[in-house]
């Protein structure tokens, strides 16, 4: 399994993302002519290949023309003085920036992607500031650079073809930050916002008075990291990216990014045989909702499969049979996590060969909504199925049956 794991030392910002993706050998030009799938002009890209504490990696930035200032800021309608004049919005709002996207000839993956960063990022602006999602406004300057740095990351990420994304603990600074509207603690108050959702370890550093941790930073890290930790032990390092950020922090001020190699599956051969260890325990003193909590858990950790099979046991207890399947270098690790986020006192493993078809993606229009299909393959066999999500999506959106859907997605893609 190929991983990109991000070693957040000294925090994430887009720029950081899109300089260690760089470093680690994305091509810029290929960015470049992605990028310019949509409607935005007025900046130029640029990567540096320089030295920080004399260690080689890219300074990414998005260069706006005239010289324009970037005050990255979602600006907010808010209340006025009595007389004063409602200043002129000239920004985009978050709904201008879904359509622009959607609108665009970029991947489907892409699109997806970026639209759910920019709608967690507007979420938090919403209750930050109070307003209506809807009324969440992107100032003209901030919303280009934050299209570039959003829309770049998620074709950045998508060019480096990774099976999963890990993260370390997160660095943030500490004190206060000068933005647009005046001062801000930090984690400033999108991010603090942005962490209510989900388990995010974050890590304050009292002796760094500055922000490490900005909203787009986050977004992208919510959006693609499915488990948080140091590097795996089994791992074997490929390449290291360095990615520098801007700010001045008195300390090493850049994300690392390293493309690592877990597990069996690199072993997988064409014909599609690789290897799965099936990991079980027996349970009968554990609630419904611990039970779906450490399956919640199991998967974000990256387990192939994880269900419950009901049984009987002693004392005439019903009870449940968990099963999780790995890759068998992953054994160890899931087993931890089994022990620590169930009532089990042991867990059994027991190695498997296995066959698997081939399984990739494919994305068609159906009446200009994006569908994907899953093509799996294995020798003279192919099976092609919609995605139930995006079908159901394109059901709600149109207002026409599922079966319709899914009916015409199969048929173009024959
Ligand atoms: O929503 C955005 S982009 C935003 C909100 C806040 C709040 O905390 S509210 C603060 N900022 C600051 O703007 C710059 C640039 O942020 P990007 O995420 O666009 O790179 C940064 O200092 C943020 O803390 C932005
Ligand atoms: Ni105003």
């Amino acid at each position: 399994m190929k991983t990109l794991y991000l070693d957040a030392f000294s925090g994430v910002s887009g720029d950081m993302f899109i300089g260690a993706l760089l470093d680690l050998g994305v091509d810029i030009a290929q960015l470049r002519t992605e990028l310019q799938k949509l409607p935005v002009h007025g900046y130029t890209l640029t990567a540096d290949r320089v030295a920080k504490s004399a260690i080689y990696g890219t300074s990414f930035d998005v260069v706006l023309d005239h010289g324009e200032k970037d005050h990255g800021f979602i600006e907010h309608h808010h209340t006025h003085g009595p007389g004063e004049q409602p200043h002129a919005h000239h920004g985009r709002h978050l709904h201008d920036i879904v359509d622009l996207i959607t609108a665009s000839e970029l991947s489907a993956t892409v699109k997806r992607h970026a639209i759910a960063i920019f709608n967690d990022i507007g979420a938090a602006e919403s209750r930050v500031h109070n307003v209506p999602l809807a009324e969440v406004h992107f100032h003209e300057v901030g919303a280009l650079d934050s299209i570039v740095d959003i829309v770049g990351s998620c074709i950045c990420l998508d060019l480096l073809h990774v099976d999963r994304v890990k993260c370390s603990t997160i660095a943030d600074g500490s004190g206060f930050i000068e933005v647009a509207h005046g001062k801000m603690p930090v984690p400033v108050p999108a991010v603090a916002q942005m962490l209510s959702d989900r388990a995010i370890p974050v890590q304050q550093h009292p002796e760094v008075h500055t922000e490490l941790l900005t909203p787009t930073g986050l977004g992208i890290v919510k959006e693609f990291v499915t488990e948080f930790g140091p590097l795996d032990a089994q791992s074997a390092v490929h390449k290291v990216g360095y990615g520098f950020g801007k700010r001045e922090t008195g300390q090493f001020n850049a994300l690392r990014a390293m493309l690592l190699t877990t597990g069996q599956s690199q072993k997988q051969t064409a014909a599609g045989h690789d290897q799965v260890t099936l990991l079980e325990t027996n349970l009968d003193d554990q609630t419904a909702e611990g039970l779906s909590f450490a399956q919640e858990q199991l998967l974000a950790a990256g387990a192939l499969d994880v269900y419950f099979t009901p049984i009987q046991m002693k004392k005439n207890r019903p009870g449940v049979k968990l099963s999780v399947l790995v890759t068998p270098a992953d054994r160890d690790r899931f087993v931890t996590l089994m022990l620590k986020d169930t009532t089990a006192k042991g867990v059994r493993y027991t190695a498997f060969e296995r066959t698997v078809m081939q399984r990739r993606f494919e994305t068609v229009t159906y009446r200009g909504l994006p569908i994907r299909l899953k093509v799996a393959t294995y020798q003279d066999i192919r099976r092609v199925t919609p995605e139930f999500e995006d079908c159901k999506l394109a059901a709600q959106k149109l207002d026409v049956s599922l079966e319709t859907v899914m009916a015409a997605a199969t048929a173009l893609a024959r």
